[in-house]
């Protein structure tokens, strides 16, 4: 069976993981360890790749290939955009990814990718420029599992970073320019490499901070965490177990 494999960015991301699964095995490759075993009876590949959107790639690239993955799940902390309606310890999950500092800083302000007529990547004849969707099928089932848990789930836009937003002013201008919720240092890469791949990709984050002027005595990152592992041992166990879920089986879009 194809395993899953879950990226985070720093062990603390991955402690409860670690902690379920079994028959671990700690391998290296190309300088990225990881941890093979089982969660159920699912095959897992647990990695803390490192922050931000260069180790996140090269990790999750690197893996692809090795291992040959049906789905990964990029999991750990986002800071939540102020208006989203998002509050620390909540959970949210991408529909889309913005790369939210690609572009060209302009007289008249900055443009994206697409201004420069410079696609991230192509796919034929398809070009992506800032904007990388995620696997519907994977998000709308964290939905409902969320729906059937009483679990709070916001869906919406994520925009990756790679200079943290450490102002409110900052964090108003990105969530309304991109209508995003949330932001990170390394979604857009593992979903970019995802879908260069042809694998699914499912990111939910905890937030650990509202993006507002900088105060690290207000973030919550351990709670983050564990909110976005305990929802993904949920997801992992409704894998497992089809016959007990609660939901209808959609067939992936493809
Ligand atoms: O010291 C800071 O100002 C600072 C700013 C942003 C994040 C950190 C971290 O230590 C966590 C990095 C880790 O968590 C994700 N994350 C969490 N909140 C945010 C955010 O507001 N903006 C961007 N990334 C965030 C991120 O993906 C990193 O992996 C410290």
């Amino acid at each position: 069976m194809q395993p899953i494999l879950i990226m985070t960015a720093v062990p603390q991301e991955m402690t409860l993981l670690e902690h379920a699964l079994t028959n671990a095995v700690r391998q290296t490759a190309t300088a990225f360890e990881y941890a093979e075993g089982t969660i159920g009876t699912l095959p897992v590949l647990l990695c803390a790749g490192g922050v931000g959107k260069i180790n996140a790639a090269a990790a999750t690239a690197t893996l692809i290939e090795r291992c040959r993955p049906h789905l990964v799940i990029n999991t750990g902390c986002a800071g939540a955009y102020p208006g989203s309606g998002l509050s620390i310890g909540h959970l949210a999950v991408a529909s889309n990814e913005i790369l939210g500092d690609e572009g060209v800083l302009t007289t008249g302000g900055w443009r994206d990718l697409r201004f420069m007529e410079l696609p991230s990547f192509m796919q034929g004849k398809r070009a992506y420029h800032n904007e990388i969707p995620l696997s519907k099928h994977a998000a709308e089932k964290a939905m409902q599992l969320a729906d059937y848990y009483g679990v709070l789930l916001m869906r919406g836009r994520f925009v990756t970073v790679s200079t943290c937003s450490g102002t409110r002013q900052r964090g108003e201008t990105l969530a309304r320019h991109f209508n995003a919720i949330a932001e990170s240092m390394e979604g857009a890469a593992v979903a970019q490499i995802c879908l260069r791949s042809g694998v699914d990709c499912l990111e939910i984050r905890g937030i650990s901070n509202l993006v507002v002027d900088r105060d690290m005595s207000a973030w919550d990152i351990p709670r983050a965490a564990e909110s976005a592992q305990r929802f993904v041992l949920k997801y992992l166990e409704d894998l497992d177990r089809p016959e007990l879920s609660a939901f209808v089986q959609v067939a992936p879009e493809r």
